[in-house]
């Protein structure tokens, strides 16, 4: 069994998640995962993670060459009740440190590089292959979710907002009133995450597009849990 096709399974689902930043997926993730019973991974803290062990240890992460020889080195850890996720790089919790500026700043770069995703994709699927064996199911999110790490996900969202509303969000979340600069460094990241030649964010056909402009966090937690309860029965009845 694996990520790609969960026949013969019990009755675990996988849910994936995917969109721009600050579209509400982590959000939106962990409220659907406590209500419906099921893990949480947050894929972008993956990506966080290793980034910021390459930058602690000096690594030119402006040079692919040099992030690809050093990608196997970090041992990462994701918890994955979405209760209280947490995220340790050998051992130690990164959680805080992982959403520093510095971080943010250069963490597009590091996942742009082909040897980190191979490594990652396969970590997280080798997470969702024990979520789905174990029954419990899980709810992924991150920029290539429903693409490449769980294309058959039984269920598959691409989570939008506009720029304007997730710049606000954003800014209220870090209580700072400069919007237009967090606007700023949203489309950064945006340009570079789908326009990066591997596994760039893209909305897939058969992914039911959620535009939360407009939709308090709750609401879009009731309609994404109710549609992971409809899908379930199905996935229930099948096993
Ligand atoms: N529908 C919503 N209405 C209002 N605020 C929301 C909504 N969804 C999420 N938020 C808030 O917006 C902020 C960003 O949400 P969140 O971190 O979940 O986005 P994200 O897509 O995971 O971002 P990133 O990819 O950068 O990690 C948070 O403060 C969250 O509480
Ligand atoms: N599946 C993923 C998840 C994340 N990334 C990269 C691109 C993001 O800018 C960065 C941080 O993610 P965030 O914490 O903002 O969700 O990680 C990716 O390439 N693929």
């Amino acid at each position: 069994m694996s990520a790609h096709g969960y026949q013969g399974r019990k009755a675990g689902v996988v849910v994936a998640i995917d969109g721009p930043s600050g579209s509400g997926k982590s959000s939106t993730s962990r409220g659907v995962a406590q209500r419906c019973g099921l893990e949480y991974l947050d894929t972008g803290a993956m990506y966080r993670a290793i980034t910021h062990w390459m930058l602690e240890q000096d690594v030119d992460v402006s040079d692919p060459n040099a992030v690809a020889q050093h990608v196997h080195r970090p041992r990462i850890a994701m918890g994955r009740d979405p209760q209280m996720p947490t995220v340790s790089v050998d051992d130690r919790d990164v959680a805080a440190e992982i959403r520093s500026e510095w971080v943010t700043g250069q963490v597009s770069a590091v996942s742009a590089v082909p040897e980190v995703r191979q490594r990652l994709v396969a970590d997280q699927r080798s997470l969702i292959d024990a979520a789905v064996e174990s029954g419990n199911g899980i709810v992924v999110e991150g920029r290539d979710i429903t693409t490449v790490v769980a294309p058959h996900a039984d269920v598959k969202l691409y989570l939008t907002a506009s720029t304007q509303a997730r710049a606000s969000r954003r800014s209220d979340e870090r209580q700072t009133e400069d919007v237009a600069a967090t606007q700023a460094a949203l489309e950064r990241r945006d340009r570079l995450d789908s326009t990066r030649s591997t596994s760039p964010l893209t909305q897939t056909e058969d992914a039911v597009e959620l535009d939360t402009t407009g939709y308090t966090l709750a609401e879009v937690i009731d309609v994404v849990a109710d549609l992971v309860a409809q899908v379930r029965q199905h996935v229930v009845a099948r096993s």
